[in-house]
């Protein structure tokens, strides 16, 4: 049969002490650059170097992404954007009207405040491609005449999905930037206070307003805003920086509105009541905060491996997430995340049947075409629901990647950039092609660019799985086992505990180890977190 040689070896070791041990050596450059490694070759001659594939993979990236925007399903997981509450209405300065010419009492109602900022998350998306980059709140409503008070503006909710990651990068208030503005104007001081009261106050068409109205309302102003602890609450307010790892609860406040302005009532001489107050005062408006997201998936399991090695048949195969699966390299651009439903006896539960042949998607398709609604078709889907039965023992995520090149760290490729995706992943495990003349290099070149890109990630890895045992002849196939299992045991010497599990998953044979193994993994770290988490928690309550 196909898998002769198909078996486990487990490596064991304490990875944690020793895990400074382990960074693996292989100096980048010891990979040739004129080698095109992986399937795709270039049309007409000499276009096969190292770097014609690494730019050719960039256009791909650049042209799928345009594609996908095209669609409106873009897959965003960076991004920069600016969010500024609302700002408040203005107050009013109005009067009771009266029969005789004289004015009435003051009647301005207040400025509505400005609509807030909140986050929450949202267990739908998937990717920050729905979030707007400017993101502003309601403005609230002016007062009118007659005590009429200003509506509040409307609040605005940004949903983000779980594991955006949030950091500040600038505040801006609108005091700072007025005086960016006024220095590039080259203003004298009587304009620059002309200009100020002007962005303070409102006035009432009648009547003088004298240097000693402006300066008694500026002193109210003034009064107030320290009553309430405007200025330290400014002061105090706390750079964002989020990490989501969890749906969140309550909505989080991100920026508030501005407070609404006050009507002219507020403005009374009470040292001079018979002189009408003709003043009211603007809305305030909030900084402009300057906010980079970025998204990293958490994925319990991450597969990491060369282009075309198959991780995505390994991902359709353990999840029945429809990954893109093609012969050549590169058919992944973006990270996906499919769910592993692992039930108590043993089994798991995807749309992919024993006897299921993963192949191309699009020769897949065919099939599929053809088949539709045929005897076999529907007995088939009769088949799935009757195993509903059976209890689900755990439920885990695995997320495929796209192909990592040699030097990726010198931003060959795509370089590390969607390695953050698997930053938080409790598991990683290699998948490496047997095809290719040496698995057990390609499996130090994996480990060399997962150190290079943060130190420590290696070590997260816990299992190489290799791929298309299918395709080699029992001899070279018996080979590169024993040379991997010798780079394995080698790695076990310095502390890395590796299980080597050979695989065909095109077939779908091998991969119940697979996920086997990756079950009582995560089952055993989950129970270890929990049991971390309550000792926290005793801790605290102490
Ligand atoms: N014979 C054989 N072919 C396989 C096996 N697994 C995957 N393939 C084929 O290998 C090719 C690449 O598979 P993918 O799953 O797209 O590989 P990938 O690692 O996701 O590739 P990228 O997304 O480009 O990084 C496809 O033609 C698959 O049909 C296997 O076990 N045996
Ligand atoms: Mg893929």
């Amino acid at each position: 049969m196909l898998l002769r040689y198909l078996q486990v070896s487990r490596c064991g070791g304490n990875s944690a002490s020793v895990a400074l041990q382990c960074r693996r050596t292989i100096s980048s450059s010891s990979i040739p650059r004129n080698e095109v490694p992986f399937g795709l070759k270039p049309p007409g001659s000499g276009g096969d170097s190292f770097e014609w594939y690494s730019d050719e993979l960039k256009k791909r990236k650049r042209k799928a992404d345009y594609k996908r925007r095209q669609h409106g399903q873009s897959f965003l997981d960076h991004l920069v954007v600016t969010v500024r509450g609302g700002t408040g209405g203005a107050g009013a300065a109005a009067f009771v009207p009266m029969k005789s010419s004289s004015l009435g009492p003051p009647s301005g109602g207040n400025g509505g405040s400005g609509g807030d900022i909140y986050l929450v998350t949202s267990p739908h998306i998937t990717s920050l491609a729905s979030v707007a980059k400017r993101i502003r709140a309601g403005n609230g409503l002016n007062g009118q005449g007659s005590y009429k008070h200003g509506k509040r503006g409307t609040d605005t909710i940004i949903q983000v999905p779980i594991g955006t990651v949030i950091k500040e990068v600038s505040r801006e208030t609108e005091a700072q930037k007025l005086q960016r503005d006024e220095a590039a104007l080259d203003m004298d001081d009587e304009e620059r206070e002309r200009a100020k009261r002007a962005r303070i106050f409102i006035k009432h068409p009648t009547g003088e307003i004298t240097d000693d109205d402006y300066y008694q309302a500026e002193r109210l102003l003034a009064k107030e805003a320290r009553a309430m602890g405007l200025h330290e609450a400014a002061q105090a307010a706390q750079k964002i920086e989020m990490d989501i790892e969890k749906p969140i609860e309550k909505p989080i406040l991100i920026a508030a509105g501005g407070r609404g302005g006050l009507g002219n009532p507020h403005f009374m001489d009470t040292a001079n009541p018979q002189r009408p107050p003709r003043l009211a005062s603007r809305g305030s408006t909030p900084p402009t905060i300057t906010l980079a997201m970025e998204l990293k998936l958490i994925a319990d399991v991450g597969l990491v491996g060369f282009p075309n090695a198959g991780k995505s048949t390994i991902l359709r195969a353990l999840t029945g997430r429809r990954a893109e699966v093609a012969d050549y390299s590169f058919t992944t651009l973006n990270p996906q995340v499919g769910v592993v439903r692992v039930m108590d006896d043993g089994t798991w539960r995807s749309d992919i049947k024993e006897g299921d042949v993963i192949t191309e998607t699009w020769r897949e398709r065919e099939v599929e075409q053809q088949s539709r609604d045929s005897y076999e078709e529907v007995e088939r889907k009769k088949d799935r629901t009757s195993e509903e039965k059976t209890i689900e023992r755990i439920r885990f995520t695995m997320s495929d990647n796209p192909g990592l090149l040699p030097l990726a760290s010198e931003n060959y490729g795509l370089g590390h950039s969607f390695l953050r995706s698997i930053e938080r992943s409790v598991a990683l495990v290699y998948v490496l092609d047997m095809t290719r003349p040496s698995p057990a290099e390609d499996l130090a070149t994996l480990e060399h660019e997962l150190e290079v890109y943060k130190t420590g990630l290696a070590d997260k890895a816990m299992m190489v799985v290799l791929n298309k045992a299918d395709e080699v002849s029992e001899e070279t196939g018996r080979l590169r086992l024993a040379e991997l299992q010798n780079a394995i045991q080698d790695l076990q010497k310095k502390g890395q505990q590796l299980e080597l599990v050979t695989v065909s998953a095109k077939y779908g044979l091998g991969v119940n180890k697979v996920v086997a193994s990756l079950a009582d993994f995560i089952e055993a770290e989950r129970a270890k977190a929990k049991a971390a988490a309550a000792a926290e928690l005793a801790d605290e309550s102490l």
